[in-house]
């Protein structure tokens, strides 16, 4: 084994080294670093604006970072485009759903079997033994993952027809049918209600232990709390903590970026409470 090969072995499974992108004038992430470990789950939380989503997009080659470089495995993916990311066994959700509305629910989740499943153009004009099984194979595969995400909805209606909490559980559906080993989650309780979101987090953990790596953006600071390994905090583009949940939420400068410096006490004890999340801590 070559020293390449071996330091590609030890690697995380994500590694994301000195990220940097700017919008003209404006720099969106300004030196973020982290890594990611086989199944753990890591959240990336900071304030509206403090580049959680900009930093989702350079992972998945939706951005080109300005500078810095992103790995998977030891592997450079930096800048790669997003199929070639997601055929690396990087999938994602987006924080504004991208289901096709007027396809059906079970084709949408299809759809994301397909990276997978290969057929050229031949088996699906001469509609190919090998092309009925790949679809036979993709619509149970659909199934599977609409049953693991807990479905209640039609699944042969339009994506559109179905409620907003269930078109969320579709995404992850989708996302989870190309079986990758990390998974992206972008909000993903945003706009549920109780029994939603804890339905969304106890998801999550059946994802991780299927043996999926996560990072999650959320501003649920509860569900954070309850179930990352690690939180990483962006304010301004900029790294501020990166720790367990219980170190992280006591961090003064953590407390402050969701405030500002102005605040009063009763304001301070009031971000602590939140940023606590409401409930004692760590997976
Ligand atoms: N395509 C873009 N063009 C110009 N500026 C952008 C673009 N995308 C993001 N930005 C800017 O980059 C900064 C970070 O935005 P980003 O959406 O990554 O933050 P966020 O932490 O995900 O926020 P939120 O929690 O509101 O989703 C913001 O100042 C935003 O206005």
């Amino acid at each position: 084994m070559n020293s390449t090969v071996k330091s590609t072995a030890n690697a995380p499974l994500l590694s994301v080294e000195d990220l940097r992108l700017s919008f003209g004038g404006v720099l969106a992430i300004d030196g973020l670093s982290f890594g990611v470990g086989e199944a753990e789950i890591v959240s990336v939380i900071g304030p509206n604006g403090a580049g959680k989503t900009s930093a989702f997009n350079c992972v998945t080659g939706f951005y080109r970072p300005t500078a810095g470089a992103v790995r998977l495995r030891g592997r450079d993916i930096t800048g790669l485009r997003p199929s070639a990311v997601a055929a690396l066994g990087v999938a994602r959700t987006f924080q504004n759903l991208r289901l096709f509305g007027e396809m059906s629910v079970l084709d949408n989740v299809r759809a994301g079997t397909h990276l997978r499943i290969r057929q050229n153009v031949f088996d699906a004009l001469l509609h190919t033994p090998r092309y009925r099984r790949g679809e036979r194979e993709s619509t149970e595969q659909a199934h599977h993952w609409l049953d693991f995400v807990g479905l209640r909805g039609d699944r042969y209606g339009p994506a559109r027809a179905l409620p907003y909490g269930e078109q969320r559980r579709v995404e992850i559906a989708r996302a989870l049918a190309r079986e990758p080993d990390l998974l992206l989650l972008d909000e993903p309780a945003a706009g549920l209600n109780h029994g939603e979101k804890a339905e969304t987090l106890d998801l999550i953990r059946r994802v991780r232990e299927l043996g999926v790596a996560i990072v999650l953006i959320e501003h649920d600071m509860g569900l954070v709390m309850d179930v990352s390994q690690r939180v990483v905090v962006l304010n301004f583009g900029r790294e501020i903590a990166d720790g367990p949940p219980d170190e992280v939420r006591r961090d003064p400068e953590v407390v402050e970026a969701y405030l500002g410096r102005d605040a009063d006490e009763a304001e301070i004890e009031e971000a602590r409470a939140s940023v606590a999340g409401g409930r004692d801590g760590g997976a």
